[in-house]
């Protein structure tokens, strides 16, 4: 991705539902419609930086972009891991994310085993670099300043 920081929201789906049942990770799915205007330039791969739920706190990720080489999915999906243990699941809502750095392709790996230590491999990487000054700064980006309540009534 040539330009990074790329902010994205959109409403979380149901995936395959391998996530947190086979690998311990669950990821928030993006809809066929987000995953489908990433500009053009975004390449698949797995990334990393900032989440939040609604109107929620701002949680370190990482996202994988891409085809799952492993599963051999036949749609492109996006996938968010949120560093962050919440009490219940939330498809359905809001998913703010904003993507700040690349760390590596997607790749298939010969037993789950090792799949899923690449992506612990790729969660603890992530919060090395999100620490940097230059990415904790984007934390509090007006981007995730996200009203409390969608109803207003006011003058
Ligand atoms: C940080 C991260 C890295 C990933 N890397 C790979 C990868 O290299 N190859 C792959 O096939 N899938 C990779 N995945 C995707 C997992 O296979 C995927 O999250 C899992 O299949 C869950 O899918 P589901 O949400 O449809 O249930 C990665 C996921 C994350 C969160
Ligand atoms: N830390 C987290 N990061 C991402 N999703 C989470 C997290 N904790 C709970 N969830 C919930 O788990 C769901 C994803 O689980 P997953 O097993 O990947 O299923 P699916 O295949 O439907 O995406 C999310 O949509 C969300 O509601
Ligand atoms: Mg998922």
């Amino acid at each position: 991705m040539r330009h990074l920081t790329y902010f994205c929201r959109g409403q979380m789906v149901r995936g395959f539902g391998r996530g947190s049942k086979q690998l311990g990770i669950p990821t928030a799915n993006f809809p066929e419609q987000v995953v489908d205007n990433l500009p053009a330039d975004v390449s698949t791969g797995i990334y990393y930086g900032w989440a939040s739920v609604g109107s929620g706190d701002v949680h370190k990720m990482v996202v994988s972009i891409g085809w799952n080489p492993y599963y051999k999915n036949s749609k492109k999906s996006m996938e968010t891991h949120i560093m962050h243990t919440f009490k219940e699941d939330f498809y359905g809502e809001i998913l703010n994310v904003a993507i700040v750095g690349y760390l590596r392709p997607e790749k298939n790996f010969d037993s789950l085993e090792s799949l899923i230590s690449a992506i612990q491999g790729d969660i603890e990487e992530a919060k090395k670099r999100l620490d940097l000054p230059e990415h904790l700064k984007l934390k509090e980006d007006n981007f995730f300043q996200v009203p409390k309540s969608k109803i207003m009534n006011g003058h």
